[in-house]
């Protein structure tokens, strides 16, 4: 079962006067319009954040990003609902209860940095730790380790002045994992960033993620960070969470208009993975036939090659249209001979962006494999331009497979009739032509 880091449960955070009452409004329904001059800043938030997911919470400014976060860390006090931080109640808690769960459990990275402007990097690295009173060797070791894990080793006796706020960001990511808490919090902080350090920053996130394992809970109002650093996002509006799910999820099966209209213009490219745009392999055949039954699949499908798949559907390799009537008019069975190992095979996990390359050198659609070599589905051009261009790759059968035969498919068709008449099987090949 997955631990579950971080719990939110029926959050609500009005400002202003007589709240309560608010929640109670809201509650029977009244939207959040009708509950002024009050504000309702997060309004029935519910979610559970995985242990070791980099969970994003994403919307535009106002939406109440920044109060449901300040919440989770007990920064302000929840209207209602409860919070609970690995098994541990936040909301209700005491002053010192908080304090000391906030201390082992959460830790925050803002958007402008809260360096302390008159100490060293690694002062400031160490400093969580100094406030909770770890002795000075042990907790400057540790702020070594992690300032290394950044990638600021020699900048350790630097002033944040000296810094640039690339580097500065670095610092507070350090600061934040010196910490060691359970979860860690970050509050648009790689916003205030030039767009290539940001991005810079967003795959170092990403890495140390993967290496250390934290639960992240990011907000953004930028989608494609959203999507570059999210395991699941959720996607606020208006003080409510409107949808919750991977970024394909969003992308591809938006809750409603406004999710829609928000993921138009992100870079599909970088979100969408070879997975979500796959289809069914047809251009395939077994590794133990002939190349009858090869060139047979590349007639019917007007294809120039198919993939040999042996057990369990591993792939073998390519057999390509003229190497099958070669070897078919020579009367020589078994597809070892001609069956080529040179073609692309990606990954489920493969970006659309990585696939563009593959996808123009290979003569087939693209097989995505999983780390068995088993061919699990194909990516064909058009779906991969499809899936850029924002339109369904669902709309039914596709015209065409690609890319067409190299030979024509009446010369397929004599082919396949000389070899079923040299072997007594004559078959007319116009009633096979019909049905392609
Ligand atoms: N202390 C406060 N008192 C009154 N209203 C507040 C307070 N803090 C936030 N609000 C209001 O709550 C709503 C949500 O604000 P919040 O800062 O959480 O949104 P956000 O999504 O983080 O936006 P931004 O990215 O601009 O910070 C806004 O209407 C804001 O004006």
């Amino acid at each position: 079962m997955t631990e579950i880091a971080l719990r939110a449960e029926g959050l609500y955070k009005v400002f202003g006067r007589q709240p309560q009452e608010a929640v109670e409004r809201l509650r029977a329904g009244a939207s959040r319009d009708e509950v002024r001059p009050a504000t309702a800043a997060v309004i029935d938030a519910s979610f559970e954040v995985r242990s070791g997911e980099i969970f994003v919470v994403m919307g535009l400014s106002g939406s109440g990003k920044s109060t449901l976060i300040r919440m989770l860390n007990g920064l302000l006090d929840a209207t209602a609902g409860e919070v609970e931080l690995c098994g541990e109640r936040l909301t209700g808690a005491s002053a010192a209860q908080v304090r000391g769960l906030r201390r082992r459990r959460v830790s925050m990275v803002f958007q402008h940095f809260a360096l302390l402007p008159h100490r060293t990097v690694l002062d400031n690295v160490a400093y969580a730790l100094e406030v909770r009173g770890v002795a000075k060797d042990e907790r400057l070791e540790a702020a070594r380790r992690t300032v290394d894990l950044v990638g600021l080793s020699g900048w350790e006796d630097k002033l944040p002045g000296e810094l640039s706020g690339g580097m500065r960001q670095r610092v507070g990511l350090a600061r934040a994992l010196t910490a060691d808490t359970d979860v860690l919090l970050m509050d648009e902080a790689f916003s205030a960033l030039d767009p290539l350090i940001r991005r810079e920053m967003q795959e170092q996130l990403v890495e140390l993620q993967s290496a250390l394992g934290k639960t992240i809970v990011f907000i953004t109002h930028d989608l494609n960070e959203a999507m570059f650093l999210g395991d699941r996002i959720a996607v606020m509006r208006d003080g409510r969470i409107v949808q919750i799910g991977t970024p394909e999820d969003i992308l591809t099966d938006p809750a409603n208009d406004y999710v829609a209209q928000f993921v138009q213009d992100v870079d599909r490219a970088r979100v969408l993975t070879a997975s979500s745009v796959m289809e069914p392999a047809r251009a395939t055949v077994s590794a133990s036939s002939g190349p009858r039954a090869a060139l047979k699949v590349m007639r019917d499908l007007q294809t120039s090659a198919v993939y040999v798949v042996g057990r369990d559907r591993v792939l073998t390799g390519v057999v390509r249209d003229q190497d099958a009537i070669r070897l078919l008019r020579a009367g020589t069975t078994g597809l070892a001979s001609i069956t080529h190992d040179d073609f692309a095979s990606v990954s489920v996990d493969t970006p659309l962006s990585e696939l563009f390359v593959p996808a123009v050198e290979s003569p087939l659609p693209l097989a995505v494999t999983d780390d068995r070599n088993r061919l699990l589905g194909v990516v064909p051009r058009v779906t991969l331009l499809a899936a850029l261009g924002n339109v369904s790759s669902h709309t039914g059968e596709l015209p065409t497979v690609e890319p067409p035969p190299t030979v024509p498919i009446t010369v397929m068709s004599e082919a396949l009739d000389a070899a079923d008449a040299e072997s007594g099987r004559a078959v007319p090949s116009g009633a096979q032509e019909g049905a392609v």
